[in-house]
């Protein structure tokens, strides 16, 4: 049975996945307080209406979690070494090109780990391919797919060699500029 708070962050998304809006989404929240729990209730849910979820984490443990989970580097091809002018080695009209235009929700756990580079690099990979199938949320993060990220920032930051505890706090997802659209849940 999910507690009145996990049923309110479900049927936020769902709402979203279900109705013509558009969000982006930050599930915030310690280790055991049930992030994976609400990610897979979300998947099947949406899943068992025939729609398509891809399930991404950024660490090689929390993707075995998730059902059809896999490790977000693998699944976006992303580059291990990521800057600001990095993209995702995406070509249009590839398999996993006409699978993005298609999918309804993007579930991305332990998203704290990453450079934000890596999401801000999906936004333009977005941008470009979908501008291919449609000129609709053009303004909009991700380019108007529903995108929940999840993570607890106390756990495991990015990895900056050398690198400074500004340099660090610069590169996680809370100082990109996709962060102003994200609603914490
Ligand atoms: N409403 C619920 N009913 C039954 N079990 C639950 C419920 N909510 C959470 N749990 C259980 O609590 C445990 C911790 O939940 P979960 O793994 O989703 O936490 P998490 O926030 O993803 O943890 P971490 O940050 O360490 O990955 C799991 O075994 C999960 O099945």
């Amino acid at each position: 049975m999910v507690t009145m708070e996990q049923k309110k962050a479900y049927d936020r998304v769902m709402r979203v996945v279900n109705g013509s809006e558009e969000g982006f989404f930050f599930r915030y929240g310690h280790g055991g307080c049930s992030k994976i729990f609400i990610y897979n209730l979300m998947s099947a849910k949406v899943r068992s209406r025939g729609k398509i979820v891809l399930t991404v984490a950024s660490s090689g443990i929390a993707p075995l979690l998730l059902i059809n989970g896999r490790i977000a580097h693998s699944r976006f091809k992303i580059l291990i070494t990521v800057d600001e002018y990095s993209t995702y080695n995406i070509r249009q009209g590839s398999l996993l090109a006409k699978l993005l235009i298609k999918i309804d929700l993007i579930i991305w756990d332990e998203a704290p780990m990453l450079s934000r580079y890596c999401y801000e690099a999906l936004d333009i990979c977005l941008r470009d391919i979908i501008t291919h199938a449609s000129i609709a949320n053009c303004e909009r993060p991700f380019r108007g797919n529903v995108v929940v990220l999840g993570g607890d920032f106390r756990q495991i930051l990015p990895i900056i060699t050398r690198g400074s505890r500004q340099d660090i706090v610069h590169a996680t997802i809370n100082s990109s500029y996709l962060w102003e659209f994200a609603e914490v849940m």
